[in-house]
């Protein structure tokens, strides 16, 4: 006989557990989470912020790899999604860059209106203020589940990064990343680590914040959705079916709702193996079409994101002596981080932060920009003056995603600027591949397809070079291009960097978009404004892949406010069946 439950949450990444943490704050609900992953308690390199690229693959990871991508030459891109309890949230870079209110607005709902979504991000966050950071008081939340706080005092180079954005006209706006109010400048971007430890959504479910009435099933991969059609016609979920690692299949009923929080790339499969999605993609693979919703697994979105690397002539400017240049690093670190909770692993090793509009740069230097269409008080990218074009940041010593391997040697210290687009125009697709739910499914995201996103990057590393080699806290101090050789910060021209953009940009793991949230007569909408499946009674997506667009930021704090969203609209619907 299977177990039921009020509800069932697929998925407990960073939105599920979220969900589940406040509506099992009502005890007489009982929730369900499964989660294809293991527990991730006993996880250090989880706990450890610095550790972060350790669980990009084997069993923490999704494993899930690009089609080979026209706009980067045919470069593949290896795109990690945490599959763990807590998900890509255990496993990020703990970054907390919320985007501006414009961005929100610009989905179309009053329900998800800028204002609206910064509450709800802050409704997820205890904030730790710091003496050294002058932080704004109503910016945060101070009684959520999710500890955040400012990263450790600043580097030498984030320093000397901050100096750069000055001078090139950033201003400083210390906690302008929580404000959601600023285009152009430059900050401090929170972590969601506390005294060396990261917090996840996992803790919105475990250690003091375990309840008895959620239950969580690890291991746990959801296969579909279960739905019936009743007799008037209407579809209806009514439970989920698992498989286990011994691939022992389960079946679970729910009498109320079913919320699929599976993220980007995993929600529109799961919807794709239950029925829903675009039909002939269904037929393809052989399921039976229960509902034709050709939005499913379209619109996919991830901001585009480049590494660029500089040598350094001064020692001491940098933690590549304690990162790069120790053959133990990782076991000092390691030791560090378990007697004390701190060392170089305590912290996610990124520094100044900054957000800038260039479409005016391009407006003068490009006819094919100036050429390209746009709304009234729109640039071609869709922003408005409020909303930045390019967001940088640097590290603070040599370091990145691990296909980047030129180690700095004694006497050798290098540091990147990062550089990712905002207002992307480039849109993708998932789909599955087969009916196994442990195949990963197909993703294109297209990265660079549309001119305007090519554009738009190559002025981004054109002014972050400018930044680096121009601004007044490097310009003296930086011998040039790394690793040896490298000739980049020589380039001076858009049409330079183009072909260093096609070559060296990747993810920035921000997928968005593949169930997205829309108006009933948008025949791509997946969702609408409550977050419930167009077609389905009882059935919502709550996770990054309802965002329409994505917003200039990172994209963990949205999914907070996502998923705190999704709680509140669940809690109401059910005290409005309760009153019936
Ligand atoms: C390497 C990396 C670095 C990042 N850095 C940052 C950063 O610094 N700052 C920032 O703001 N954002 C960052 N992000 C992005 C951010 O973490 C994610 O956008 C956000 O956490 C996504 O939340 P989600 O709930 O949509 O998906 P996820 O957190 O990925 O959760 C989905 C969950 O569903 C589970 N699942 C999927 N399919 C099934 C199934 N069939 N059955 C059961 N369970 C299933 C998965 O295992 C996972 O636990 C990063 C992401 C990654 C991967």
């Amino acid at each position: 006989m299977a177990e039921t439950y009020d509800y069932i949450i697929c998925g407990g990444g960073t939105c599920g557990p979220v969900i589940a943490g406040r509506l099992s704050e009502d005890p007489s609900l009982k929730v369900l989470v499964l989660e294809a992953g293991n527990p991730s308690k006993d996880m250090d390199d989880v706990h450890m912020p610095g550790a972060w690229t350790k669980n990009h693959s084997g069993h923490t990871d999704w494993n899930i790899v690009s089609t080979p991508q026209a706009g980067l030459n045919g470069k593949v891109c290896n795109l990690p999604r945490g599959r763990l309890l807590g998900g890509s949230s255990g496993t990020n870079g703990t970054i907390c860059v919320r985007g501006v209110k414009q961005d929100y607005d610009d989905w179309g709902f009053p329900e998800w209106s800028g204002d609206e979504m910064f509450r709800a991000m802050k409704k997820a966050e205890t904030f730790h203020p710091k003496e050294w950071f002058p932080h704004v008081e109503d910016a945060h939340g101070y009684d959520g589940p999710l500890h955040i706080a400012p990263a450790l005092p600043p580097l030498p180079i984030a320093e000397r990064m901050f100096e750069n954005f000055k001078s090139k006209g950033l201003p400083y706006r210390p906690d302008m990343f929580s404000t959601g109010e600023t285009p152009n400048g430059c900050g401090h971007a929170m972590r969601t680590t506390y005294e060396g430890r990261r917090t996840t959504a996992a803790d919105y479910i475990t250690a003091d914040q375990e309840r008895s009435n959620v239950t969580i099933i690890c291991n746990a991969t959801v296969d579909k959705v279960i739905l019936e059609r009743g007799a008037d016609g209407t579809l209806e979920a009514k439970g989920a079916e698992y498989v286990d690692k011994d691939s022992n299949r389960t079946r679970v009923n729910t009498s109320r709702e079913v919320i699929v929080a599976g993220g980007t790339y995993c929600s529109p499969a799961i919807l794709m193996r239950s029925g829903i999605g675009p039909k002939k993609d269904l037929e393809a693979v052989g399921v039976p079409v229960q509902v034709d919703l050709p939005g499913v697994g379209e619109n996919l979105q991830d901001h585009q994101l480049i590494f660029m690397y500089y040598e350094l002539k001064e020692a001491d400017l940098t933690d590549d002596a304690r990162v790069n240049h120790d053959p133990n690093a990782y076991e000092n670190g390691h030791k560090e981080w378990m007697e004390k909770k701190t060392g170089w692993l305590a912290n996610f090793p990124f520094g100044a932060f900054g957000f800038a509009r260039l479409n005016d740069r391009l407006e003068r230097d490009s006819e094919e920009w100036r050429n390209f269409p746009r709304r009234e008080g729109r640039d071609p990218m869709d922003l408005t003056e409020t909303q930045p074009n390019m967001e940088f940041f640097n590290t603070i010593c040599y370091g990145g995603p691990p296909e980047y391997t030129d180690f700095p040697k004694e006497g050798q210290w290098a540091f990147s600027m990062c550089a990712f687009l905002c207002g992307l125009q480039s849109r993708g697709e998932v789909k599955i591949k087969s009916l196994d739910p442990f195949q990963p499914p197909y993703v294109d995201p297209r990265y660079l397809d549309d001119r305007r996103d090519l554009l738009m990057m190559s002025e981004g590393v054109r002014f972050a070079n400018e930044l680096v080699m121009e601004g007044a806290g490097t310009k003296d101090i930086v011998k040039g291009g790394w690793p040896p050789g490298a000739e980049h910060h020589k380039y001076k021209t858009n049409e330079q960097w183009q072909p260093f953009v096609k070559k060296y940009t990747s993810t920035s793991y921000h997928p968005g978009g593949t169930c997205k949230l829309g108006k009933k007569d948008d025949k791509m909408a997946v969702v609408d404004q409550y977050l419930q499946v167009y077609g389905v009674k009882g059935l919502r997506v709550a996770d990054c892949s309802v965002m329409p667009t994505l917003h200039s930021g990172h994209t963990m704090m949205p999914a907070f406010g996502i998923a705190e969203k999704a709680a509140e609209y669940v809690l109401q619907a059910a005290h409005a069946v309760d009153l019936q």
